[in-house]
C-alpha cells in the first residue's frame, strides 16, 4: 500500500463547498416542497443497518456494501439505498398506520465504487415511496411527481424512459427458461452493454428464430406505438399483463398531461433486483447518467413480514445540481469591520440588520489579512473602526 497523500479522501468520497453546496440546497428545497404538497411525509432512518435484515434486502451487489462491525460482532452496512429501510419502518414504526402510505426522504446513501469508476460512492438522494397500493393510478401519480419535481427545479430538457421488469422476464423465460442464462441478459441489459448482449445471444445454443427475439428486445424502444410491437413480440400472460399495465399507466398520464415526457425501453433493466414491474429512469440536459430512477417492488415489504405492493423513486441531488449547472451563486453578504473599541455597536448593528434578514459577518478587522481582498467579497461592507465621533451615524 503506498503511503497516503495528506489530502486524500477515501475512494468516491467528496466535498461540497459553499458555492455547489448552496445551490444543492436551493434544488433540495423545490423538491421538498413539491414532495410534501402532495402529501407526502418526510422520513429519516439510521444511516446504519443490519446487514442480515435491511442489507441484504437493499438489493444492491454485495461489493458494493460498505461493511463493519459493531461491538456485538454483527455486521452493519451504510445504507446504500432508502427502500429498504422505509419497508423496515413501514413493518415496524408505521404497522398501525393503514395504507396506502406516502413517505419521502432526502439523504445520503453509500455504495462503494471501484478504483477507476470515478463515481461518488457517497451521495445524496431525494425520494418518495407510495406503499400499499398497486393501482395504475398509483405508477402514474409517482411517475407524474417526479416530472413535476424536475420541471420545478428548472430543468428544461429532460425526459423519462420506462421500462417493464415483468415484460423482460416473460420474454428470457419464454426463450431460456429460468436459468443461469436468463441472468447472463439481465446482467448484460442493466449494464446497458447492448453490444455485450448481442454477441452472448450469438453464442448461445439456439434456434436462429430465438435468436431473433431476443435480439428483437433492443429494437424495443420509442414513443408509446412501441407497445404495439411489444404485443407482438411477446404473447404470454405475464407478457400481456405487463403491457396492460403500461397501457393504463399511459392513461393516467395524459390525465396529468405529461405522457410527452415518456419514452418507452423494453430494454430497461434496474440493478436492484426487488423491482418487480414498471421501471423508469429519467434523464437530462445531456447528461450520460439517470438523474433518479425508481419501480414498482411488489414483493419487497413480505421480507418485513407486511406484505404489500409499492412503488417509488429517488433522485440524485449531485447530478440535478450538474444538469442545472448553477454552480457558485453564494449568497450576497453584508460585513461589518470593527476595532474593539466599537464592537458593542458592532454587534447591535449586526443583530438589528440580521432582523431584517440580512446575511451580515462581523469581522474584527485585527483579524483580516487583506482588507481590500476583504472588501471584494462582500456586497457592502461597513467600517465602524476607530472612536466613533459623537452623534455620527455608522459610514
Ligand atoms: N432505491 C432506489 C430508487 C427507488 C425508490 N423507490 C423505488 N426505487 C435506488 O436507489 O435506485
Amino acid at each position: 500500500m503506498s503511503k497516503l497523500f495528506m489530502f486524500e479522501k477515501p475512494l468516491g468520497m467528496r466535498d461540497a463547498l459553499p458555492g455547489y453546496f448552496q445551490t444543492k440546497r436551493n434544488v433540495q428545497r423545490v423538491i421538498n416542497d413539491e414532495w410534501e404538497s402532495w402529501g407526502y411525509l418526510p422520513v429519516e432512518t439510521p444511516t446504519l443497518e443490519y446487514y442480515d435484515t435491511v442489507g441484504s434486502a437493499s438489493a444492491i451487489l454485495d461489493h458494493q456494501l460498505f461493511k463493519l462491525l459493531d461491538q456485538q460482532g454483527r455486521t452493519l452496512v451504510l445504507r446504500p439505498d432508502m427502500t429498504a429501510p422505509i419497508a423496515r419502518v413501514t413493518a415496524s414504526g408505521l404497522q398501525n398506520q393503514h395504507f396506502p402510505i406516502r413517505l419521502a426522504y432526502h439523504t445520503n446513501v453509500f455504495r462503494a465504487q471501484q478504483l477507476e469508476a470515478g463515481r461518488p460512492a457517497e451521495f445524496e438522494q431525494l425520494g418518495v415511496e407510495l406503499i400499499g397500493d398497486g393501482t395504475s393510478s398509483a405508477n402514474g401519480e409517482v411517475v407524474s411527481l417526479m416530472i413535476e419535481a424536475l420541471r420545478k427545479t428548472g430543468l428544461t430538457t429532460f425526459q423519462i424512459t420506462v421500462g417493464h421488469v415483468g415484460y423482460v422476464n416473460a420474454l428470457l423465460e419464454e426463450v431460456l427458461g429460468n436459468d443461469e442464462r436468463a441472468d447472463d441478459l439481465r446482467r448484460f441489459l442493466y449494464e446497458k452493454n447492448y453490444v455485450g448482449y448481442r454477441q452472448h445471444v450469438e453464442n448461445l445454443p439456439l434456434s436462429s428464430l430465438d435468436k431473433k427475439k431476443l435480439n428483437s428486445l433492443l429494437r424495443l424502444r420509442g414513443d408509446w406505438r412501441t407497445l404495439d410491437e411489444a404485443v407482438n413480440l411477446v404473447q404470454t400472460p405475464a407478457a400481456r399483463e405487463a403491457v396492460e399495465e403500461l397501457q393504463e399507466m399511459k392513461a393516467v398520464l395524459e390525465h396529468y398531461e405529461l405522457s410527452d415526457y415518456i419514452k418507452l425501453d423494453f430494454n430497461l433493466f434496474m440493478h436492484m433486483s426487488y423491482y418487480t414491474g414498471i421501471v423508469f429512469e429519467s434523464y437530462g440536459n445531456n447528461l450520460g447518467v439517470p438523474l433518479g430512477s425508481g419501480g414498482r417492488y411488489d414483493e419487497l415489504l413480505q421480507q418485513f413480514n407486511r406484505p404489500a405492493q409499492a412503488v417509488g423513486f429517488g433522485l440524485r441531488l449531485d447530478l440535478l445540481v450538474e444538469a442545472l449547472g448553477l454552480t457558485g451563486a453564494v449568497p450576497s453578504q453584508t460585513c461589518i469591520l470593527f476595532s474593539p473599541e466599537r464592537r458593542p455597536e458592532a454587534v447591535d448593528h449586526a443583530r438589528k440588520l440580521r432582523e431584517t434578514g440580512k446575511r451580515v459577518v462581523l469581522q474584527d478587522i485585527r483579524g483580516v489579512e487583506d482588507v481590500d481582498q476583504l472588501s471584494d467579497s462582500y456586497e457592502d461592507v461597513i467600517s465602524m473602526i476607530g472612536k466613533k465621533k459623537e452623534g455620527a451615524a455608522h459610514e
